[in-house]
């Protein structure tokens, strides 16, 4: 059997837990499969000592990490991944830094990827790339000679063609996808965008069953939602850790209903949306005002991109003049905790909540609104409020599905569902579960897996793509 070797910017020992939906994902993928994990280290060090690769054996899985020089993780990481492609590709213009320095950066770790991937290879191995840091990794490695299946999934969203072509040397990124077998995607919206844009902007051929020929290569490319393994989920439900914090929240908010968000501090997530949406619940029903509490959990995230500061100090001012003009000597409506909260302990808190607030603007999947489903009891399970523009609204229909731009519709769903009766909940609970069940994080890994095999099979003699 073909040994799987997974590529992706950050990693994680996937025998602990890490925050992030691609580390936690990968990590359970690649504890089933074994195999190797190569990215970065995390550490920035300085430009003589990059040639290093550090190599640790973690259980079944192989990792392989390169670190990075100051100046590279600047312009690659902060720079061109997360000033460019990842405000673009969430539909944030406004919030794009197009320093024509970032592409450079952009290249050569893709390039330094490569090289230090390429002798860690067998000729056998199924190579799986991951999301927008390394669109250009596989011409990289076809230029040095690698043959092997190589597919590319995509976390992140991607945006119509328009906004796509709005990004300096577009034309190159996506020319870049089709040294990829197979390209993947997390919903049917953004398969579809990537279908408009090689069309019109590369003017690639469609050929049948979700194949394009362009630039003299043919790519495959899909719709494979991603999830959570459900029984891992369960089983830290059923932790010391979760029933700790459980029996903790039970505790301290036992006359309160309470609502969660558990989100990266991201300006993608919606956090000042969600609060003004909460805001405004609380002046139209002065009645549930003291029997609701919002815990907002926001974890750090890229904090060196200006972006990322605005947000919080936004966000933080929110809070605190909510709490200001609706709070109590023995009640505050928001608790906002800028820390990330270790992912066992997450169960207890999403059981202990009767309503989770997963309200981005726009996100690629959303897991917390998954977890949040799977740690619920089924006799008396808490409500999804779910923003119509997550990847998770093309699956999860059973939510309450809502428009977090506005503000009121979204006032009055927190409502219904603070007030929803029990019945309804359950109906609901049991139609997301069986979707939440169906298409798991297994599934998620062995569809994508089994559309590589295929595609690769009818690609031999193909030409290879050079950028
Ligand atoms: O690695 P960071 O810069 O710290 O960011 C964390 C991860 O954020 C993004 O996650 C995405 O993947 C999730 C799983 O598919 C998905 O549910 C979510 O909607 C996406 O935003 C990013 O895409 C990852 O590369 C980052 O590691
Ligand atoms: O304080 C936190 C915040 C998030 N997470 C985990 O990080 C992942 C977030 O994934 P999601 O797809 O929701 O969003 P992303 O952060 O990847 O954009 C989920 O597994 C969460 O349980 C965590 O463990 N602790």
């Amino acid at each position: 059997m073909s040994r799987l070797v997974v590529v992706s910017n950050r990693i994680a020992d996937p025998r602990k837990t890490a925050a992030g939906g691609l580390a936690v994902a990968l990590a359970e993928v690649l504890n089933n499969t074994g195999g190797v994990w190569f990215g970065w280290s995390g550490k920035i060090v300085d430009h003589s000592e990059i040639d290093e690769v550090h190599v640790e054996q973690a259980g079944p899985v192989k990792l392989v990490m390169v670190d990075l020089s100051q100046a590279d993780h600047d312009a690659f990481y902060l720079g061109y991944s997360n000033g460019v492609l990842w405000p673009v590709f969430h539909y944030r213009l406004d919030l794009a830094d197009f320093d024509a320095g970032y592409i450079s950066g952009y290249r050569r770790v893709n390039q330094l990827f490569a090289r230090k991937l390429l002798p860690f290879l067998r000729s056998d191995d199924i190579i799986w790339v991951h999301d927008y840091h390394l669109i250009p990794l596989a011409a990289e490695l076809r230029a040095l000679g690698c043959k092997q299946r190589i597919g590319f999934f995509l976390h992140i969203p991607l945006p119509p063609p328009l906004i796509l072509a709005a990004i300096p040397g577009h034309d190159w990124l996506i020319r870049a996808l089709f040294a990829y077998d197979l390209v993947g995607f997390q919903s049917r919206t953004d398969l579809e965008h990537f279908a408009r844009y090689v069309e019109s902007e590369a003017h690639a051929q469609p050929l049948d069953d979700n194949r394009w020929r362009a630039f003299g290569r043919t790519v495959h490319a899909g719709a494979y939602p991603i999830g959570i393994d459900v029984e891992e989920f369960t089983g830290l439900a059923h932790g010391p850790e979760a029933l700790e914090m459980y029996e903790r929240m039970k505790r301290e908010y036992s006359r309160r209903k309470l609502l969660v968000g558990v989100d990266r501090l991201d300006y993608s997530k919606g956090l000042p949306q969600r609060m003004r949406a909460f805001r405004e619940f609380l002046t139209k029903n002065p009645d549930l005002r003291s029997s609701a509490t919002l815990i907002q959990i926001a974890s750090p995230s890229r904090e060196n991109v200006s972006a990322y500061t605005d947000i919080l100090h936004e966000l933080e001012s929110l809070c605190g003049s909510i709490n200001g003009n609706f709070g109590d000597l023995d009640w505050m409506p928001v608790r906002y905790i800028h820390r990330t909260v270790a992912r066992a302990r997450l169960p207890g808190l999403y059981r202990a909540s009767r309503v989770a607030l997963v309200t981005p603007l726009r996100d690629g999947m959303n897991l917390v609104a998954k977890e949040f489903l799977a740690a619920q009891e089924a006799e008396d399970p808490g409500v999804l409020v779910l923003s119509r523009f997550a990847g998770a609204a093309e699956q999860l229909k059973e939510a309450l599905l809502v428009n977090p731009y506005d503000t009121e519709g979204t006032a009055t769903a927190i409502q219904l569902a603070l007030q929803m009766p029990v019945e309804e909940r359950r109906h609901r609970h049991q139609a997301l579960m069986r979707t939440v069940r169906e298409y798991d994080v297994h599934w998620w890994c062995d569809t994508f897996l089994a559309a590589l095999a295929e595609a690769k099979a009818e690609e031999k003699g193909t030409s290879w793509l050079r950028l």
